[in-house]
């Protein structure tokens, strides 16, 4: 298949935090694209520079952190090249964002459909506020969220009906990318899961592209078509979402330890085995593989030799032992 232009393009993107111990490299040397339409999750446990990755596609990065090397293409523009008010035009029109917390993503005092208006009018300022009220209404429908709640509060609504509204105005401007950060997190599974619905559903409405992170493999694997696998601040598996679970010898050994902690209803008496040890201290990575503390199938070349990343078929995995792995299993 003819690959179109890029939505999205991190190109050797290294994030580091300045601490007094030195600099902690929470993303590192990171390079991927994402196409219209596509829905790419990106995986890893906590602390494997998810969100900075996020932050510094969105140019959000605050404090002791900094790009240190690497370009972020949204549409073909270099978004560290724009000025703060050419960003602020691009945000919310080309490429918005949801997190987990909507509490902090809406403003207490102002109604829901105040603010829905406001972020249209501030990047639109021609649109009537009738225009405007007519879009709010057709978001509603798009996130079903009875109308009748727009004249509501933030704290008068369930979470899951505001994250709805978040994503209502993550989208109200029709962007070509939205980034997603772990948005059902903090919500309860049934909301969880019609939440997950809903957002397929709209994204096959509307069309746009989503990265989407999150620690909950099952969750990325439902959603996405591609999955980037992070560990230790750098992806160390592309992977398509179909043909997981048949051939799980050939992914990266972290990709089948996050598979494996999965618990899967079919096999109720299956004992889920968790990855041994913890992630590794960002300050002082270990020599060549960074898992290989952790790794069973681990010998001397990987703590001699990082592995690059290798394409097999359909996917990219960095690992000496990938192809060798498989005779490994039990
Ligand atoms: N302000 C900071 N100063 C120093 N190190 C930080 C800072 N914020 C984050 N880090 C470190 O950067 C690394 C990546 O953090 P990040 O929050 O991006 O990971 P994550 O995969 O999103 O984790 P989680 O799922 O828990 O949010 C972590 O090891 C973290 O300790």
């Amino acid at each position: 298949m003819e690959r179109q232009t890029p939505i999205l393009e991190v190109d050797h993107l290294t994030v580091v935090y300045e601490t007094a111990k030195g600099d902690v490299i929470a993303v590192r040397d990171v390079s991927f694209s994402l196409y219209p339409n596509e829905i790419m999750g990106l995986i890893g446990e906590s602390g494997s520079g998810k969100s900075t990755m996020a932050y510094a596609i969105l140019r959000m990065l605050k404090g002791a952190a900094r790009v240190v090397h690497g370009t972020v293409r949204i549409l073909g523009k270099d978004i560290y090249l724009l000025s703060p008010e050419e960003l602020r035009k691009f945000r919310w029109s080309h490429f918005s964002m949801v997190f987990q917390s909507a509490m902090n993503a809406l403003n207490p005092v102002m109604t829901v459909e105040a603010q829905v208006i406001d972020t249209l009018k501030s990047h639109r300022p021609h649109l009537t506020r009738l225009e405007a009220k007519e879009r709010a209404l057709e978001l509603c429908e798009l996130v079903r969220i009875d109308p009748r709640y727009l004249k509501s509060y933030p704290h008068e609504l369930s979470g899951g009906m505001r994250q709805r509204i978040v994503i209502a105005i993550a989208i109200a401007l029709e962007p070509s990318l939205v980034i997603m950060d772990e948005p059902t997190t903090a919500l309860d599974v049934v909301v969880q899961r019609s939440i997950m619905d809903q957002i397929r559903d709209i994204q096959m409405r509307v069309h746009f592209s989503i990265l989407f992170i999150s620690h909950d493999f099952s969750l990325v694997s439902e959603l996405a078509t591609r999955i980037a696998i992070m560990y230790a601040g750098q992806i160390v598996e592309f992977t398509d979402s179909h043909s997981l679970e048949d051939r799980m010898s050939l992914h990266h050994p972290y990709t089948e330890g996050l598979w494996n902690a999965i618990p899967k209803l079919a096999n109720r008496n299956i004992v889920i085995e968790g990855i041994p040890g913890g992630p590794p201290n960002l300050l002082k990575l270990p020599e060549g593989c960074s898992f290989h503390p952790r790794c069973r199938y681990k010998s001397e070349i990987c703590s001699a030799q990082t592995p690059e990343l290798k394409t097999y078929g359909t996917y990219e995995i960095a690992c000496h032992h990938v192809l060798d792995k498989e005779g490994h299993h039990d």
